[in-house]
């Protein structure tokens, strides 16, 4: 990038701060979301770019328009209103739409991400206004490359977020609008881990989609026809990938709401040569892992003790499986099939068993000898009357499906049940925190895949009244530390142990862990996030160095100087002074030729 100086640890970061230069002047500026200031470009600034009379005389502070703003993102009617809105600012003035959440985070985080942009990306094809994001089409192989070409030069990307649209947030095939799901994520790196927001790409794999009523909807966007699979589909990710690791070497790629038969296949196909990652894997997996040692912290159990029931063994599930397993063998020094033996996984069938047909590899490292449960029950009451398990995790998409007698079931072996309903969206979770609460005397460690509200019951040591706050256990605690750490120190793959690193920070973070208090939160929450992600992003980085997989040469040794180096690198939305430059010899950046670069028709109403 133009305008990237020397660091304080004379490397080239990936964010700077300081004057950036701009050779866009008057309207093209006005509508520029990169370069765009609003009401707060200074005097001097509208002067030397040919602003005035373009906007109203009173020049504004950032916090000034973010009080506007959030007044009109409030007068919105509803949540869908309100993201709506949000995508609508993006795409007039990126530090605005960054600053605007970051002050509002708790209360905004469930709108710019799940449960509300479920919302979005179900309607996509009826809210589209502008695109955002890279389309790829599976029948124009041949543009692939080409296609992928037009974001930046080799330097440019550092994250891609990829998705083939095929299980989105729990809501099913959602097609072409995915390239949703990829921006969300992304916005979320950003505000979460301070990845540069010009310096990511948003993907969608069009293949098809099997929704029917998509393809029934004469305004559906994508290709109106069933999902292409076999060979052609592993051609065209393949394509994908090649072309990406060509034209942005330095990449990290995020695999995001592929189909369950395709997320592992890939992530195995792909991890032992490229910098990539499955968020719905191996982020579940971490994330929910660190909910579990925080749980049995509060517990006072180790890993020793799990035994883990899992709800819906489909890709979440078994990542998560995959993660806890590898987590027992280590702790207890033996082997990957001796710690499944403390994981028991549950499916459409009921517990999956040796008699179990059509299992996926990555279920059968799992299954149960079907002679240990001749004659016994094998669905979720059954299962965890006969194991009595101290974890109880929900990954089905099956809403209530801990009912009341499955958990009493629960909570009369084991004094105090961690129990996880994951199921995103909200209304799919397995249980909501208030009846597991109630059913169980305010026993229940609690983590769940959506925000809840805090719950109050008569919970406290004399039985007086508390308020309990729910941990949010979702990939999003998890994924934009790791890729931060991953970009920062341009690891050449993500290994094991950087994730098991990555999930020992969380978990650490956790007030559970910090505070010791059997009440409090398993996982920190959104207002820590960006001292999460440093965390997670330095035993990343160091588990990287130990692993002999980073290419980036200049990393401070110790852990301060490490937590300095990252945090320069972090973006902030604030409004850096603009240097005008002639277009002549400018850097793309300066130019505007970069990410964001918006087409120039007239914005939306919103004011910024
Ligand atoms: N909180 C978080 O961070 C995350 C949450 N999730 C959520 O987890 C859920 C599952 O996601 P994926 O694993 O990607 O989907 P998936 O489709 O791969 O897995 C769902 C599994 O549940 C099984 N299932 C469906 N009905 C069932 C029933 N009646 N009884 C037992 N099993 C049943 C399916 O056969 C399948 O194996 C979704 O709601 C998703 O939003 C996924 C990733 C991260
Ligand atoms: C959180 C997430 O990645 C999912 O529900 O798919
Ligand atoms: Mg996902």
């Amino acid at each position: 990038m133009g305008s990237q100086g020397e660091s304080t640890f004379g490397h080239l970061p990936l964010s700077t701060s300081g004057p950036l230069e701009c050779a866009l002047r008057g309207t093209v500026l006005l509508n520029h979301p990169y370069f765009n200031k609003g009401s707060a470009f200074t005097k001097q600034e509208r002067h030397d770019f040919g602003l005035s009379g373009l906007l109203p005389p009173n020049v504004q502070t950032l916090e000034q328009q973010v009080q506007r703003a959030y007044q009109q993102y409030s007068s919105r009617q509803d949540d869908l209103a309100k993201n709506t809105f949000l995508s609508s600012m993006k795409e007039q003035n990126e530090v605005l739409f960054f600053k605007l959440i970051q002050d509002h985070l708790p209360e905004m985080f469930s709108v710019i991400y799940t449960p509300t942009e479920g919302d979005a990306i179900q309607n996509y094809s009826r809210l589209f206004r502008r695109p955002a994001g890279a389309f790829l089409n599976i029948h124009d192989l041949d543009r692939v490359h080409e296609d992928l070409s037009q974001w930046g030069r080799p330097e440019d990307i550092d994250y891609i977020v990829v998705t083939d649209g095929e299980e989105i947030l729990g809501i099913g095939d959602q097609g072409v609008g995915g390239i949703l799901i990829s921006i969300a994520k992304l916005v979320l790196t950003t505000l979460c881990a301070g990845v540069h927001p010009n310096r990511v790409l948003a993907v969608v794999l069009d293949c098809g989609t099997d929704n029917t009523e998509l393809l029934e909807d004469p305004l559906y966007l994508g290709l109106r026809e069933k999902r292409i699979r076999g060979e052609k589909y592993d051609d065209f990710v393949d394509t994908f990938v090649k072309s990406a690791r060509t034209l942005y070497p330095k990449a990290y790629i995020h695999f995001e709401d592929f189909g369950l038969d395709n997320a592992r296949r890939l992530l195995e196909k792909y991890r032992p040569d490229t910098p990539c990652f499955n968020d719905d894997v191996q982020g579940t997996g971490c994330v929910t892992l660190a909910a579990i040692l925080a749980g049995l912290n509060v517990s006072k159990q180790s890993l020793s003790d799990l035994r883990l029931v899992i709800f819906g063994a489909g890709t979440a599930g078994v990542g998560i499986a995959d993660q806890v397993r590898d987590a027992i063998a280590a702790e207890r020094g033996i082997s990957k099939e001796e710690a499944a033996k403390q994981i028991w996984l549950i499916d459409k069938p009921g517990l999956l068993t040796t008699k179990v047909d059509k299992l996926s590899s990555a279920q059968k490292g799992f299954v149960r000898p079907h002679d240990d449960w001749e004659g016994k029950r094998t669905d979720l009451l059954g299962v965890v009357q006969e194991v009595k398990p101290n974890v109880l995790i929900g990954t089905s998409t099956v809403p209530k499906a801990f009912t009341e007698e499955v958990v009493r079931a629960m909570a009369s072996h084991v004094e105090r049940p961690i129990i996880l309903p994951l199921s995103n969206p909200t209304r799919l979770h397995e249980a909501v925190p208030a009846d597991l609460l109630a059913w169980t005397d305010g026993k229940a460690l609690i983590a769940t895949g959506s925000p809840f509200d805090p719950v109050k019951g008569p919970w406290g040591a004399d039985g007086q009244d508390i308020e309990m706050s729910i941990a949010e256990c979702n990939n999003s605690v998890v994924f934009p530390g790791i890729g931060l750490g991953s970009v920062l120190s341009r690891a050449s793959r993500v290994t094991d142990k950087m994730l098991v690193a990555a999930t020992k920070a969380v978990a650490e973070m956790g007030p559970a862990m910090e505070e010791g208090e059997s009440t409090a939160p398993l996982l920190p929450g959104v207002e820590a996030v960006r001292d999460v992600s440093v965390r997670v992003a330095r035993k990343v980085i160091q588990a990287a160095m130990e692993e002999g997989v980073t290419t980036e040469s200049d990393i401070p040794g110790d852990d301060e100087r490490l937590d300095e180096w990252i945090r320069e690198q972090m973006w902030d939305p604030v409004y850096r002074p603009l240097k005008y430059v002639s277009a002549e010899g400018a850097s793309r950046e300066a130019k505007g030729e970069m990410m964001v670069v918006g087409s120039l028709e007239k914005r939306e109403e919103e004011e910024s």
